[in-house]
């Protein structure tokens, strides 16, 4: 059961969650420009386009027919969470000639790939944008939903403008109390332990991992902190880091089965301590501050790891959330 927002479906009712009976209007696509191709996946490709009605830049995505199970649900969401601090809008719903083709148009954000980005960052980068991904979770998991991809991959950052967006909701979906969710989810390094060992009744708090990976990537400016070659591999780094002590007493408390065959998985680590990681080029941003805050967020025990909403509490954004504070004044 997440410790907070627990309810939040029940109370704003079926036609908040309920995905699969609400109508979809459809735009005719002429609207829409296709300008070049900036990437894509397994199920849909992405373009940068023009919206010809206003000649402003957008984000088309063309989602691939094996997709159109899980269309209704991205729609809804990103519907229910368009305005949201740092989630990328939703501007139209267009569906192709042939009817084969589904795209989602959105805001544009002129975004600075993660690899060349997180080498760059400085103290005050890396406080200002974790802060805005920060406001983007707690906003939409006090919606009810978890987006269950947070990765660099799927956090826009439009460094000139000091803008983040929070993209790619194909993933997301609505907490319900007990219920068993998929573990297929997510992308390996961002993976939490409870996707790795087969907890299936996780909530909100999976996403604050995949921010507690992604911020030991900035802090120690490694691309990746958890690299793991497969799932076995990424949970093997994890228990290097973490230590098994924690580990055993997270398996016994949820009652998990974890069973393996690999030695490696069986052996017992002793947990590392994070200043094993400070290095001459990261010694600037790895303060005790933010390994204070790393630490709480890295916690096997799902429960025990900050929420988005605690997160921003946290003394390493004192700086950023007074900032924060003073121009709301004004
Ligand atoms: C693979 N790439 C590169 C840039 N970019 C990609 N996918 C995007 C999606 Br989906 C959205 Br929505 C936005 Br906004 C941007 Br920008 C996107
Ligand atoms: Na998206």
């Amino acid at each position: 059961m997440a410790r907070v927002y627990a309810d939040v479906n029940a109370t704003l009712g079926q036609s908040w969650y309920d995905y699969d009976n609400f109508r979809i209007d459809w735009s005719q696509p002429e609207r829409y420009e296709i300008v070049r191709r900036v990437g894509g996946g397994k199920y849909s490709e992405v373009f940068e386009g023009v919206d010809m009605a206003n000649q402003d830049q957008c984000i088309i995505k063309v989602l691939k027919p094996v997709a159109a199970k899980k269309i209704k649900r991205e729609i809804k969401v990103l519907r229910n969470l368009t305005g949201g601090p740092n989630v990328v809008a939703l501007l139209d719903v267009v569906l192709d000639s042939s009817g084969r083709y589904h795209s989602l148009i959105m805001e544009y954000v002129d975004n600075v790939e993660w690899k060349h980005l997180f080498p760059r960052l400085t103290e005050s980068d890396i406080k200002h944008y974790t802060f805005q991904l920060l406001k983007a979770l707690d906003f939409v998991h006090s919606h009810g939903i978890m987006h269950r991809d947070v990765k660099p991959g799927n956090v826009m950052v439009d460094y000139e403008h000091r803008k983040l967006r929070l993209i790619d909701w194909g993933l997301a979906e609505f907490y319900h109390p007990g219920t068993d969710y998929h573990i297929r989810v997510g992308s390996r390094y961002y993976k939490a332990p409870e996707l790795l060992v087969g907890y299936k009744q996780y909530d909100y708090s999976l996403d604050m991992w995949s921010v507690g990976c992604m911020f030991a990537s900035m802090i120690f400016r490694r691309e990746h902190f958890f690299r793991g070659s497969d799932n076995n591999d990424q949970l093997l780094r994890i228990l290097k880091t973490l230590g098994t002590e924690q580990f055993d007493v997270y398996l016994r408390k949820y009652s998990v089965h974890f069973e393996t065959d690999l030695e490696s998985l069986l052996t017992n680590y002793a947990k590392l301590s994070w200043s094993r990681f400070i290095t001459a080029d990261n010694q600037h941003l790895a303060s005790s501050e933010a390994t204070d805050f790393l630490d709480k967020l890295l916690k096997y025990d799902h429960q025990e790891r900050l929420t988005a909403r605690e997160a921003q509490a946290h003394v390493y954004f004192n700086s950023v959330r007074l900032e924060a504070t003073s121009t709301k004044v004004e």
